[in-house]
C-alpha cells in the first residue's frame, strides 16, 4: 500500500509551487525551451509518491496558471513531469492522468523496472 502525504506536506508543497512558477515565467523568452517538473519534496527518493489524482491536480492547476498568466497555447503545449518515487508499479496510473506529460525517474531509472516506466503510456 502507498504511503500518503499529509496534509501538511500538501500545503507545504502548494506554497512552494506557487512561488516557483511566479519567478520562472518572469524569466522565460521561448517556451519551446522549457519542461516543467512538479516534485514534491517529500516524494523524492522516500517511497512515497503523490497519488496519480494528487499528481494531477497540481498539474492542472500549473497549466490553468499558464494559460491566464503566459497564454493559452503555452499552456497546452509546455511539458509537465511528474517526479518522486516514481516506479513500475505507480506508473502506469500516473501516466493515465490528462495532465501528466512524463516522469523524472531517480532511483528507479538504475533499475530493470526502468523499461517499464519508459513505456508506462503505451
Ligand atoms: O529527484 C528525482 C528525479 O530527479 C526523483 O528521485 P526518485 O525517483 O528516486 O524519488
Amino acid at each position: 500500500m502507498r504511503p500518503a502525504c499529509t496534509a501538511r506536506e500538501v500545503e507545504v508543497g502548494n506554497i512552494v509551487v506557487r512561488k516557483f512558477i511566479f519567478c520562472v515565467t518572469d524569466n522565460v523568452s521561448d517556451w519551446d525551451k522549457v519542461v516543467i517538473a512538479y516534485e514534491p519534496v517529500w516524494a523524492i527518493g522516500t517511497g512515497k509518491t503523490a497519488t496519480p489524482d494528487q499528481a494531477q491536480e497540481v498539474h492542472a492547476r500549473l497549466r490553468q496558471w499558464l494559460s491566464e498568466n503566459v497564454s493559452p497555447a503555452v499552456a497546452s503545449s509546455v511539458r509537465i513531469q511528474y517526479g518522486g518515487s516514481v516506479n513500475a508499479k505507480n506508473c502506469r496510473e500516473l501516466a493515465e492522468k490528462e495532465d501528466v506529460d512524463g516522469f523524472l525517474v531517480g532511483g528507479a531509472s538504475l533499475k530493470p523496472e526502468f523499461v517499464t516506466i519508459v513505456n508506462a503510456r503505451k
